[in-house]
This record gives structure tokens, sequence and C-alpha cells, in this order.
């Protein structure tokens, strides 16, 4: 982006770290909304963001994954609408749209618009539309004459082509727009939808735009929707300015055969060595599946969530693992599942497997790395590489959000290492290939792999592919019996309902006791340790169940992660290297690490 007399940096910023809401000039029915759910302090992307939008100004926010964006859009949002006098009985179109790329971005954010409007006790109301709805229901949700509107840019063209939405209603209404993960909506294959959109925006409206990395994409946008906006490039305080990577987050790799990945990512979940809750990444929907088998023959409970699961059953899983049902979730990112971009052939990415088959049954809107709020995942898992260093960036971002930590592992095999390579020159310090912002896995022995080597192989071994095809097919048709949609159809066609159920009971099977539990006199005596010191840093983070202390959910900080202060080594191990104890301050030798948009 060229520099403008808008474009304030960090430095120029003068981010008052003590500020508060207070002083934000917000209102004081979002200053307790936000107390009730357990935040006090602005993030700094808030501090100089929200005082911007509350004066009207058109702003462009870049501020690294989990900053804290969609409140410091939101709340000033919100405040406006509270002050507005605009009459609902003769509003023709909503005040303001906010539009995401994906249908799982879309509920988050109606989420949490819908839980601020309820807190505040203010008579406001959201809709959310989304491309799968019938043109009656779109009409209908419209029909309540909604004051926000939050949307993929797809859909407002149905409902514009459709004439639900009228371009002289929107040019009458709308005062302010807001395109959330702005540097994703090209990607995704919007342009043209949000061509046909601006259009109709009116010149008062405001305009603005939230991203996590500046691209290409995002300078396009802004020529096409914003006068003169503010532009606010917020990292942390750090070495670079192109930092993206949050300083909070420890990353960690492991090098492995393929094959052995399978026994290294037991190693790590069945001897506790890494915090939950896990978010695994897989590039096929296939290998999420074996994995998915492979672990629960060790007792180990984990979802799957991929494009091909039915919206609601997507909904459903996030839910259930954001409220802390199961701790291991393997999510699909093959790095290139924009659907849109799939259809319209744009792909640019760098994936070999074919897609032939995937494109009728996978969901256009869907995407689950970018921008998903997974609440409380401390480790992601990469059992895959992704395909691109911004790909690394948005998995990473899963964790570590807003204040607190986290940390990450690779699980690297020999043909990974040209891409894992490219992650450290692109994201290392400088861009000079720093390789130690990634530090060696300093937690697992050889022998406590060893140790399980054999249990993990054979049971590998039987996860085949039919089982896998099974598998899938099964979690599809649980999935349909769960469908709100297709009650009515089983309602008509109980036998079809039997089916299905019958099916669902045939397949379930429980895993053998001696791998749920691994024997004593196979556990490696430095790697049980490491475990142990693991577990008792979760207990410490009120996130164990079975060791949780009443009233000890005081969090973890620094050198309290035991993935920092712990070497599985020993002082004269070949990790030492990596022992954690950090010169000074804890993050001293965790380079920051930076980023030069390859997507
Ligand atoms: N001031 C705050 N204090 C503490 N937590 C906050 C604050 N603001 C937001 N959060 C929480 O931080 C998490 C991340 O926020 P958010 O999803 O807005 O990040 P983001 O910048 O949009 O990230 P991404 O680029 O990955 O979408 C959310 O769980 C949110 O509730």
């Amino acid at each position: 982006m060229g520099k403008s007399s808008n474009e304030l940096q960090e430095q120029e910023l003068e981010v008052d770290e003590d500020q508060s809401f207070e002083e934000l000039g917000l209102d004081s029915r979002l200053i307790r909304a936000l107390q009730k759910k357990g935040i006090y302090k602005p993030t700094p992307i808030q501090r100089v963001a929200v005082p911007l939008i509350i004066e009207g100004k058109d702003v462009i926010a870049r501020a690294k994954t989990g900053s804290g964006k969609t409140f410091a859009y939101l709340l000033p949002l919100l405040q406006k609408l509270f002050s507005s006098d605009s009459d609902s009985k003769s509003k023709l179109s909503p005040d303001a749209f906010v539009l995401v790329p994906t249908r799982e971005l879309c509920q988050q954010v109606y989420s949490e618009v819908s839980s601020l409007i309820e807190l505040c006790r203010v008579p406001l109301k959201v809709v959310q539309l989304i491309s799968a709805m019938s043109t009656s229901d779109l009409k209908t949700a419209l029909s309540g004459q909604p004051d926000i509107l939050v949307s993929t840019p797809a859909c407002i063209q149905t409902c514009l082509s459709a004439g639900i939405l009228q371009p002289r209603a929107i040019q009458a209404s709308l005062a302010m727009l807001v395109l959330d993960e702005a540097d994703l909506l090209l990607s995704y294959g919007y342009e043209d939808d949000l061509r046909a959109l601006t259009a109709h925006v009116p010149r008062s409206c405001q305009c603005l735009l939230m991203s996590a990395t500046s691209s290409a994409d995002v300078e396009k946008l802004k020529k096409l929707i914003l006068h003169n906006p503010y532009i606010l490039t917020l990292p942390e305080v750090g070495d670079s300015k192109d930092e993206i990577i949050p300083k909070n987050v420890q990353q960690f790799w492991i090098s492995c055969s393929a094959r052995d990945k399978f026994v290294y990512i037991l190693s790590l979940l069945k001897l506790e060595l890494v915090q939950n809750k896990v978010l695994i990444f897989t590039n096929t929907i296939d290998m999420g599946f074996r994995l998915k088998l492979f672990l629960e023959q060790f007792g180990i409970k984990s979802a799957v969530l991929n494009a091909e699961l039915p919206q609601n059953s997507r909904l459903h899983i996030l839910e259930e693992f954001n409220a802390g049902l199961f701790d291991n979730l393997i999510a699909i990112d093959d790095g290139q599942s924009h659907g849109k971009e799939q259809e319209n052939g744009q792909n640019e990415a760098k994936g070999k497997k074919s897609k032939k088959h995937m494109k009728q049954k996978l969901d256009a809107e869907f995407g689950v790395v970018r921008g998903i709020d997974f609440k409380n995942v401390h480790t992601v898992i990469n059992f895959e590489m992704p395909l691109s260093a911004a790909g690394y960036v948005h998995r990473i971002g899963r964790t570590g959000r807003a204040y607190n930590s986290g940390a990450s592992v690779s699980i690297v095999s020999p043909d990974e290492m040209e891409i894992f390579k490219e992650i450290k020159s692109t994201l290392g310090k400088d861009g000079s290939g720093d390789a130690n912002f990634i530090a060696t896995f300093p937690l697992l022995t050889k022998n406590a792999v060893e140790s399980l080597r054999y249990r993990a192989e054979d049971v590998a071994r039987s996860v085949t592919k039919v089982a896998v095809r099974e598998s899938r097919a099964q979690d599809l048709r649980n999935e349909i019996l769960n469908s709100e949609k297709l009650k009515a159809h089983f309602e008509d066609n109980p036998r079809d309902l039997d089916l299905l159920k019958h099916d669902k009971v045939l397949s379930k099977k429980t895993p053998p006791a001696h791998l749920r539990n691994i024997p004593e006199y196979l556990l490696d005596p430095t790697t049980q340790e490491a475990g142990k010191i693991v577990k008792l840093a979760r207990a410490a983070m009120g996130n164990a169940k079975s060791v949780r202390r009443p009233g000890s959910k005081k969090k973890f900080r620094g050198s309290g992660n035991p993935l920092k202060t712990f070497s599985a080594e020993g002082p004269n191990g070949a990790n030492r290297r990596h022992h954690l104890k950090r010169k000074g301050s804890n993050r001293d030798d965790i380079h920051p690490s930076r980023q030069k948009r390859s997507a």
C-alpha cells in the first residue's frame, strides 16, 4: 500500500496501553456487556480503531490474527446504531452490512452481535443471510426490517438479483458497510458480487475494511469501496512491522517420515505432551478420517470438521468443540478450500491432488481455518503441512488469541521439507531464513516414541481405505439424522430412519482396553515426567477435568508454560538449545515471525 496522509503505522498511532473502553468514548451499555463477557481492557487495534470509527471515518484496520478486530468494528457500529434515529417502520433496507467470506464466519459474527444486543438490552435487530437459504427464507428474514445484516457478498448478490433487496433501498438506508477478513474476500471469488453491490452503496456510507494481512486484494478493495480511509497497520509491538503471528504462540516442529506421523501424534496426545484443546490440521478429508479412526482406537476422541458436512452439522461440531465437549478437533484445510475459487477455476494454490470429485460436494462458502474464533485452543498441530506460508499463519492464528498463549507443533516429513523451509524463510526474521523461531519439539524422547511404535503401526495398518470410506459415510449419515430439514421426510418414511439408525448402531466400536491404556512398563520415564508437568500446567490453567482444583482458573503465562521450561532431553541432550530457559524475557529467543504474503 502506498503511504497516504491517513496511513498510520503503529509507531505513529501512540497506542496508550492503559487506555480503557470508557476513554475510547464507548457507551456504558457496551462496556457493561463486555464486562459480562469477561473483557475489561481494549486490545491495541480496538484502542486505535474504535474512536476513529465512532467519529465516522472510513478505516482499513490491519492487525494480526486473534487481535480482536471483530469488536474493533462491532462496538462502534452498535454504538452508532444506538443513537441513530432511523425509524424501523420506514426502514427499507438494513443500516449496516457486515460481509464475511464464509458461512462459519457469518454465524460467528452474527452470534457476537446478537449477544451484545441482548446484553445491552437495546431494540436492535440483526439477521444473517446465507446462500443456502431459500428465496422465501431470505424474504422472511429481511421482512423483519433488521438493522444489521451479516452475510457473504454472494448472498447479497442473490438477494439483489431476486429483487429481495432493492438497490434504491440500499442507497437510501445503508450507513455502514464492513468487509471483514478483507484479505480473503477476493480470493473466495467475490469480486463481481462486491462490484455489483458497491454500485449501490451511497457516498455517505461509512466503510470499514478489516484484515489480518495486507495484500494486493486489500488494495483493490480499498480503491473499490473506501473514501480516503485511515489505514491502521497494527502488529503487536515488536521488531518487525511485518510480523503477524502473535508473539504469545510458541512454534515447534518434529521431523519424521510420513508413516511415522501417526506414532508421533499418538505420543503427543496419549502422553499428554501438549495442552488441550488441540486443533489438528490435515490436507484431505480422507486423511482426517484416517487420523480420527486411528486415534479412536487408543481412546482419543476427536471430530472431523470438513466442507462435505452440511452447514448446521459444521456449526454443531464447532459449538461442541468450543463448549469443551471434546478436546481434539481435526480440521481439513487443503490450503485452497475456497469452493468459489475452485468453481471459477481461479485457484492459484499449489495443491497437486485432484479436486474433481470435491467440486460438486463441497460447500463453496466453507472456511474453517480463516477467521474462525476457536475457543481456548492451546495447541495447533500440523499433521500435514499447509501449502503456503500464508496458510501456516492462518492455521497457527487459531491459537494464542487475544491475551491467551498457545503453541503449535508441525510434524514435517521429508517431502514437506521444501514448504517447511519456505515457511521459515518467509516468516523468519528479516526473511533471512532464520530457522530458530520454529524450535524442535523438546518434550518427546526417541524412547517414548519407540515404546508406542508397535501398537501404533499395528493400528495404523488396520485403518484401511474401506474403513475410512465407511467412517466418512457414517459421519454424513449421522449428520443427516440430525438434520432438521430431513425430519419431515423421516416422519413420512420411518423405515428410512430405521435403516440409518440401524447402520449407526452396527458401526459403533469400542476401542480395546489394551490400546486405551498404555501399560506402565511401556512408558518412557523422561517423557512421563514431561507429561506430568504439562498436566500440572493444564490443571493450573483450569483446563483439566480430572485434576482441576476449585478456584485454580488462573492462566499460566510466560515461564509457566511447560513448553518453555522443560526439556525432555535433559541439559546435555540434543535439544539443549531449546531448553527454553529464556534469556531475560521468556520470548526473547522465539524469533518474531514476519510474512511476505505469498498467496
Ligand atoms: N479486549 C479484549 N480482551 C480480551 N479478549 C478479547 C478482546 N477483544 C476480543 N477478544 C477475544 O479475542 C478473540 C479473538 O478476537 P477476534 O476473533 O475478533 O480476532 P481477529 O483479530 O478477528 O482474528 P482473525 O484475524 O483470526 O479473524 C475472541 O475470542 C474475542 O472474544
